[in-house]
């Protein structure tokens, strides 16, 4: 099998959209690399112009260290496989695997042999005589993963190959595939949004978004050690915390100021340089543990319970914390705001007459404080952003906690959850991590 490198590839299309910006990733020889990333961050068309069936405006393609940017979709000898299937519904099974063996010159013979061969793997061996429209979703998907293996590609690429069908046929699906994948020990791109999917299939995930690779690495490197806020946020089931706070680094204590409650973390000289500084703090449900007031080693956050979801096994409490959440639109992470030390301007000189200080009175959450269970002002002074001209409440600052079954709380009762530290994540302005061990 063979390496497939994408070498600082770029795609802008005619009407300007930047599809893909310098994207370099390599998957190894036999790898099953899987791009993620939300819809219109280019993964299609990465797969694309790795396959040739687009042209790229930079950068280069390389297959097995050989640069084919000026070789043909077919001669590059990948396969390609799309969510639709795109089989030939007038050919059966047999036909329509053994499509791209009759277009070259193989014996007939050859030719049934392969595909049975190629059939057995997938699955589908005693569907050969069938029309496609007499399958169903699933079988279609493995014929036409069988169509595409017929010819013993260098690589596989796969283009969302499960989103059609439903949520227990993918499941089974994507282990059968990620299997096949490596008892072929075949090269293989495989592009989903589905993060379980990717969690659970990839040697190595690349996260993408607006066409720039975020990170690449295995799953749990990516899921546990993410490079950057949109990372930490797009990985994560329930949805990551997001929560709006600055730094306080003082002689003995280094504190995360969440503007109506304080973390209080161990010292580290990776912060020593960031007193004053906003951050955003992101916390998995799973750094979170609800304790009984006053028994926690570690720091706490309190809050009121608003929601209880009862999954079963467990349920997820939406805890109202009176934290003003970090919104994880686009815009945020990447147009920070450049004004480095505003809690600092805030905390020291409240707000006056003056129009740049009016515009910021008008982002502080004051009506809030009173009604909120935990939202007494800090020491520090902390006092988060958000528009008061688009949002008439507030930001909901809920934090998510998992709770295991059968004891949960209810609704409108206190609640104290421990912060599990080493799994504290801060990110700064830019949404870049700040590593603080
Ligand atoms: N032919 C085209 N002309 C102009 N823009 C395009 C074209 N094809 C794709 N795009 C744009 O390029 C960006 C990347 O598209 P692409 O299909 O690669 O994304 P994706 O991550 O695969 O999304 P999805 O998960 O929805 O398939 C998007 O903004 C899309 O609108």
């Amino acid at each position: 099998m063979v390496a497939i490198t994408t070498d600082r590839l770029t795609k802008v299309f005619p009407d300007g959209t930047v599809a893909v910006d310098e994207v370099t990733i390599e998957a190894a020889s036999g790898e099953f690399l899987v791009l993620l990333g939300p819809t219109g961050c280019g993964k299609s068309t990465i797969l694309r112009l790795v396959a040739g069936l687009e042209a790229q405006t930079s950068g280069h393609v390389l297959i097995d260290g050989q640069v084919v940017d000026r070789l043909s979709a077919k001669e590059r000898q990948v396969a390609m496989v799309f969510q639709d299937y795109a089989l030939y519904p007038h050919l059966t099974v047999a036909q329509n695997i053994g499509f791209p063996l009759r277009a070259g010159s193989q014996a007939a013979a050859d030719t049934d042999a392969r595909v049975a061969e190629v059939a057995e793997h997938l699955g589908v061996r005693d569907l050969l005589h069938r029309l496609p429209g007499h399958l169903s979703g699933g079988q279609r998907q493995r014929v036409a993963m069988a169509r595409a293996l017929v010819r013993k590609p260098q690589a596989f690429l796969l283009d969302e190959p499960l989103s059609n069908l439903d949520a227990g046929l993918r499941a089974e699906l994507r282990a059968e595939v990620a299997l096949l994948a490596r008892r072929l020990a075949v090269t293989t791109l495989y592009v989903t949004h589905d993060q379980t999917e990717a969690m659970t299939m990839a040697d190595r995930v690349v996260v993408l978004r607006r066409g720039v690779l975020q990170q690449i690495g295995p799953p749990a490197e990516v899921y546990g050690d993410p490079a950057t806020l949109f990372v930490a946020a797009f990985l994560g089931t329930p949805r990551t915390n997001l929560l709006q706070g600055a730094i306080y680094v003082e002689a003995e204590r280094t504190v995360v100021d969440l503007g109506s409650q304080l973390l209080e973390i161990p010292p580290t000289t990776a912060l020593a340089g960031r007193h004053n500084e906003r951050v955003t703090v992101a916390l998995r449900a799973d750094a979170l543990r609800p304790v009984p007031d006053g028994s926690a080693k570690g720091p706490v956050l309190r809050g009121e319970v608003r929601l209880v979801e009862n999954l079963g096994h467990e349920a997820l409490v939406h805890l109202d914390t009176g934290i003003v959440p970090t919104p994880i639109e686009d815009s945020q992470l990447e147009h920070p705001d450049p004004g480095q030390h505003l809690a600092d301007v805030i905390a020291e000189d409240p707000p006056t007459g003056h129009p740049f200080r009016q515009a910021l009175a008008r982002m502080m959450p004051h009506g809030r404080q009173e009604s909120q269970p935990a939202t007494a002002r800090t020491e520090y002074g902390f006092y988060p952003v958000y528009d008061a001209e688009l949002d008439d409440q507030p930001p909901l600052g809920d934090v998510l906690v998992r709770v295991p079954a059968p004891v949960l709380p209810r609704r409108g009762e206190s609640m104290t959850v421990e912060v599990d530290v080493d799994r504290l994540m801060l990110f700064d302005r830019s949404g870049t991590r700040i590593r603080t061990s």
